[in-house]
């Protein structure tokens, strides 16, 4: 059968000619199929300019889809799809392109119109929170945080509110003790388990291995109270999960807890039967911790845990009513911990660490100032820490490269109005009114590279840092207001004790490929990998043992 008699046949017996009858008209597929295209068509530009008008013709991108919306998400960033990424990516030129630190997204195939903005004081009256705030988090991204029960992170107004006055009096000084003298354990560990104390050169191909496990460590030690050991093996003597194991599984699989439907979770695969099994093993074992240690504390009125799960405890029998949270709720919030701790944590480290290899002279500079602080002779204390103003800026400025949090997502609890400061060059702002439903969302990267807040913002410059060891919001990467996080002082006093034990140690240096220079490792290596958090890809590095002199 020849090609032209096929083409024939399709004309004569083209689909398109096949005859409809629609409200006593005849029509054919073809007309049907385009009157649908017209109405689809209209009701995209109709969806369009509705958009336009809610975000007020604020300046922006016109896209098929929402940036955080499925499909966004998951098509790769392009000069049409934004994308999860664009923030990152476009990072150089996104807010100068539209002469606005605050620009609209309108998507006209699907999902809602939003607010990207990279202005602080915009930051402040969305993401600053308190239990009036007309801006709250979208429910569906709160509904994510659930799995072990309401907590801090996922709450809103009253709710926060009760959470908040729990959460707050369990992170004090003796809490930041514990982080200090467990972190200093666990890098003696991690010196020996390694075998680092045999070695004067080790090679570290993906430094992430170790900041991920430091963090693990320390938030099971300090926060769950858990006696957690660098060297535990996986398997109980019993043959059972260990707990330790339990949490790195439950850490580790987080992303596919929330974001799988259940169906798939219950598939026979190796790693989500290990998923099911460590959620039920660490789900029973918190219910009998939180048994126990209630009644330890109500026995002796008080305990010498220092962790902040039985601080936790302690603080919620000084509430009673409805200020009280319930087991569920006190569980869902240790979670909570290491969720919005553990990953943030060691990012940061690794691109800390990153950037130390990179560019020597301030790695030498720091450890000047270990050194001048603490000396040879003695392991450093939690007073040393504000003589260590290097150590933090050092840390400070990679989670300035690098935010953690990368994306603040609120949403208008009511209909309400945004101040938006005009360009630095005028005074003054403009009122912009945000219907009920909006999405605004504080771009983080956006703010950390703001040329407004920073000189130079591409570049590693930890010295802008220097001197503000306290928790002023000039350093705004936690978040500003009375939702920044909890958790501030927890990760600097463990990666300001971990810094200074190992710099004070070994040399970091950049594993470079041959013939790669400094500034091409930065390039190939200094790069963001973008899911819940922002993290800096793998990082591989070199410690040389420094000599004590
Ligand atoms: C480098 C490390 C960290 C970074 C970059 C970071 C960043 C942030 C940011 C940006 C927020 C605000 C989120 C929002 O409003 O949507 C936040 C909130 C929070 N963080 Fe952290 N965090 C870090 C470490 C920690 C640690 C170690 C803990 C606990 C041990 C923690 C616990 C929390 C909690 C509970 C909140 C919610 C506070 C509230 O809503 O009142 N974070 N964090």
């Amino acid at each position: 059968m020849s090609l032209r008699y096929l083409g024939d046949l399709y004309s004569n017996y083209s689909f398109s000619h096949i005859q409809l009858r629609f409200l006593g008209h005849d029509v054919t597929v073809f007309s049907a199929s385009l009157a649908i295209l017209v109405c689809f068509v209209v009701s995209r530009i109709l969806k369009l300019m509705d958009g336009i008008q809610a975000v007020n013709h604020m300046p922006g991108y016109r896209v098929p889809f929402q940036p955080l919306d499925l499909p966004g998400v998951i098509l790769p960033t392009t000069w049409w799809n934004p994308g999860l990424s664009f923030p990152w990516l476009w990072r150089s030129h996104l807010y100068k392109e539209f002469q606005s630190e605050t620009i609209s997204v309108v998507p006209f195939l699907r999902g809602l119109p939003g607010i990207y903005t990279s202005n602080l004081e915009v930051a402040r009256q969305v993401s600053g929170g308190g239990h009036k705030s007309s801006f709250v988090k979208p429910e569906a991204a709160s509904r994510a945080l659930l799995l072990w029960g309401m907590n801090l992170v996922a709450a809103d107004r009253e709710t926060w509110r009760k959470h908040r006055r729990i959460m707050g009096p369990a992170f004090n000084n003796d809490l930041y003790q514990l982080v200090w003298s467990e972190t200093l354990e666990t890098y003696r560990e991690m010196i020996s388990a390694e075998g680092w104390d045999r070695e004067d050169t080790v090679d570290v191909p993906i430094i992430q291995a170790l900041t991920f496990k430091l963090a693990l460590l320390i938030i099971g030690k300090c926060g769950f109270g858990f006696s957690f050991n660098w060297t535990t093996p996986p398997k109980a003597p019993d043959g059972s999960m260990s707990v330790q194991e339990a949490l790195r599984i439950v850490a580790d699989t987080y992303m596919w807890s929330i974001a799988a439907p259940k169906w798939v979770l219950r598939l026979p695969f190796r790693k989500f039967r290990e998923m099911r099994e460590a959620h039920d093993q660490l789900r029973s074992f918190m219910q009998i911790q939180v048994a126990e240690r209630k009644s330890e504390i109500r026995g002796q009125d008080t305990t010498d845990k220092r962790d902040a799960f039985t601080m936790l405890i302690q603080a919620n029998e000084y509430e009673s009513g409805k200020l009280q949270l319930d087991d569920q709720e006190l569980i869902g919030n240790v979670f909570v911990m290491l969720f919005a701790g553990h990953e943030t944590t060691a990012h940061t480290l690794a691109a800390t660490l990153g950037f130390l290899g990179l560019y020597e002279e301030i790695q030498d500079e720091v450890v000047e100032q270990i050194v001048s602080v603490v000396g040879y002779d003695r392991d450093p204390v939690l007073d040393d820490y504000s003589k260590l103003d290097k150590v933090v800026a050092v840390f400070y400025e990679a989670l300035r490269l690098f935010p953690a949090g990368h994306v603040l997502i609120r949403e208008a609890y009511e209909d309400t109005v945004l101040h938006i400061p005009n360009p630095p060059s005028q005074d003054g702002s403009l009122a912009v009114p945000v219907p009920k439903g909006m999405q605004v969302i504080v771009d983080m990267v956006g703010v950390q590279y703001n040329p407004r807040y920073f000189d130079e913002p591409q570049k590693y410059k930890p010295s802008r840092w220097y001197g503000s060891v306290n928790e002023s919001e000039a350093f705004s990467a936690f978040s500003i207001g009375p939702r920044a996080c909890i958790g501030r002082k927890f990760a600097t006093t463990e990666s300001v004790a971990f810094l200074t034990m190992l710099l004070r140690d070994w040399r970091v240096q950049p594993t470079l490929r041959t013939g790669e220079t400094r500034e091409q490792w930065r390039e190939r290596v200094l790069d963001a990998r973008l899911v819940l958090t922002l993290g800096v890809a793998d990082v591989p590095v070199r410690f040389t043992r420094r000599s004590r002199e």
